[in-house]
């Protein structure tokens, strides 16, 4: 019998041997005590399992998931999950092609914000709502990325910050809903980010409060001071949901789903301990809670994020199309290892962890053929990515009088793929909010003008006037205009 998670059967379905059932406790009285913004694939892939385990352990009944979507985007997402109830099949891919499912039951309501705003605030405001977690991408969190400032001319920002605005954004909505509990004596709830920045906690604690203060700097103050933002370091590769995928659940698992998610057998939640209103007993789903996530962030967004940088638009250029068949390149492999080696002493040592087999891994884990982890995913919205997470990576290593070779072939290769055309001649989608900027400037750099897609400070600060960046920079974009991306790996892996 087919389980349909939006139908009658749903409820009626005995779980089968072998086949997927419902989550396998009662759902009736769970209640949310977290609100999570950007309900995506990524979510219900990491916190939302970790929060069915412990529900399956009988723990957390307070701890249930509303979600909330705010963009128009998410109107499919309210779609899919509103008539199942906010039940969805969560896929594990194993490399041998071995395929575990689950119904996962923790999301208990979805709200998306555009149809009832004033709903979504009063979840946020309620006394049980006492943490409210975040994945909404690098670029949600509105900072310059060279200064770190809040940057408050965005149009919708100045929107949401005036009195009385009904809120369109993730800040007009967390910071009236802190803005109600302060006036009405409840105490705030904790924001988790777990997005993949840099001190993800401090960098949301200044947004948010940067916001709060262009309403009332009294608020802006309370905000900085008094809500608790800890930071997290999240990990688990999840690509795309496909109609294959769909498919997939339905014939494979016999369940109907309209959006399922996969992912990896991989899964890693690093994770401050500052919940003052408490938090869920995460340790016991797998959890690691520790006092300083800053070493296991630098390795993760350095060696993983870069990494899945390093072997895109490379990847691209020599003609894949997913992860996996770019990474079997023996070149390409060599090359984002080189990468991971030249960046390794930009981190710290990290508790329980050895680098190397660290690195290994990750070449191991892109290399799941099971997963089918798309380039163009990784080749998407590259100006919130590289100058957060790469950026950086150059600028410590100069520091220290550090070699930058790969770091600038990686950025050599972002400006080659940012011109839309391929080795073949074939137009590139180039899926970022600065595509056209960058299109313009990559394309100026190709006719004549070489450092004209370094000549933006918001995104690389004064790289344009560091020779020793600039060098490696110029040599492998003139290697990739001249011979093409295998040539240019040959050069960077062989010398
Ligand atoms: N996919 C992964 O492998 C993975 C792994 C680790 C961490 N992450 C983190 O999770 C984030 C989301 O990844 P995903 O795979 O779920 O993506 P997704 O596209 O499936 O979902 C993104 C969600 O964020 C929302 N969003 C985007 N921009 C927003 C904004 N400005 N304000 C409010 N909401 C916004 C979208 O509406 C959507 O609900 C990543 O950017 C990353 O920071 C992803
Ligand atoms: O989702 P982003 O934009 O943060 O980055 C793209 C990928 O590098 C990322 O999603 C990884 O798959 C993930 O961070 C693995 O945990």
């Amino acid at each position: 019998m087919t389980l349909d998670l939006a139908g009658t059967t749903a409820a009626q379905a005995p779980a089968r041997d072998g086949a997927v059932g419902l989550p396998p406790y009662d759902r009736t009285g769970l209640r949310p005590g977290i609100v999570h913004l950007g309900v995506g694939g990524f979510h219900r892939a990491h916190q939302a399992l970790a929060v069915d385990e412990l529900l399956r352990r009988g723990e957390a009944r307070d701890w249930a998931i509303c979600g909330v979507g705010l963009l128009p985007g998410d109107a499919a997402m309210r779609d899919a999950l509103v008539p199942q109830d906010g039940r969805y099949t969560l896929v594990t891919k194993h490399p041998d092609g071995a395929l575990e499912a689950r119904v996962v039951g923790s999301l208990v309501e979805y709200l998306y914000a555009p149809d009832d705003p004033e709903a979504v605030l009063e979840r946020l405001a309620d006394p049980a709502t006492r943490i409210v977690s975040l994945t909404i991408t690098e670029g949600g969190y509105n900072f310059d990325q060279v200064t770190g400032e809040f940057d408050a001319t965005a149009p919708a920002v100045v929107a949401d910050a005036r009195p009385g605005a009904v809120p369109t954004t993730v800040f007009g909505y967390v910071v009236e809903a802190l803005a109600r509990r302060r006036a009405r004596g409840v105490p705030p709830f904790t924001v988790m980010s777990c997005d993949n920045v840099q001190g993800n906690g401090d960098k949301a604690r200044a947004v948010f409060s940067a916001f709060a203060a262009l309403r009332d700097p009294g608020l802006g103050a309370w905000v900085r001071d008094t809500v608790a933002f800890p930071s997290s370091m999240v990990d688990r590769i999840t690509p795309v949901t496909t109609d294959e995928d769909r498919a997939l659940v339905r014939e494979w698992f016999g369940v109907v789903d309209r959006w399922p998610v996969v992912a990896e057998p991989f899964f890693q939640w690093v994770l401050e301990d500052d919940f003052p209103l408490g938090r869920p007993p995460l340790q016991d789903a797998g959890v690691q809670l520790v006092d300083d996530v800053e070493p296991y962030e630098l390795m993760k967004l350095r060696l993983l994020n870069v990494g899945h940088q390093a072997l895109a638009y490379l990847g691209w250029l020599s003609g894949y199309r997913y992860a996996h068949e770019a990474v079997a390149d023996p070149l390409l492999a060599r090359f984002v290892r080189d990468y991971m080696d030249e960046a390794t002493p930009t981190l710290r040592p990290v508790p329980g962890v050895d680098l190397e087999e660290y690195k290994t891994t990750l070449l191991e884990r892109f290399g799941n053929p099971a997963v089918r982890d798309t380039l163009a995913r990784l080749c998407a919205e590259t100006s919130d990515r590289i100058p957060k997470w790469l950026v950086p990576v150059v600028r410590e290593r100069l520091r220290t009088g550090g070699d930058v070779t790969r770091a600038a072939a990686i950025v050599a290769s972002w400006a080659r793929y940012a011109e839309g055309t391929d080795e073949q001649g074939a137009p590139i989608e180039v899926v970022d909010r600065l595509a056209d900027t960058l299109g313009e400037r990559a394309r100026a750099q190709r006719d004549g003008d070489p450092l004209a897609f370094l000549r933006d400070p918001a995104l690389f600060g004064d790289l344009v006037d560091e020779p020793r960046f600039t060098g490696p920079y110029l040599e492998a974009l003139g290697t990739l205009h001249r011979a093409g991306a295998q040539a240019t790996l040959k050069q960077l892996v062989e010398g």
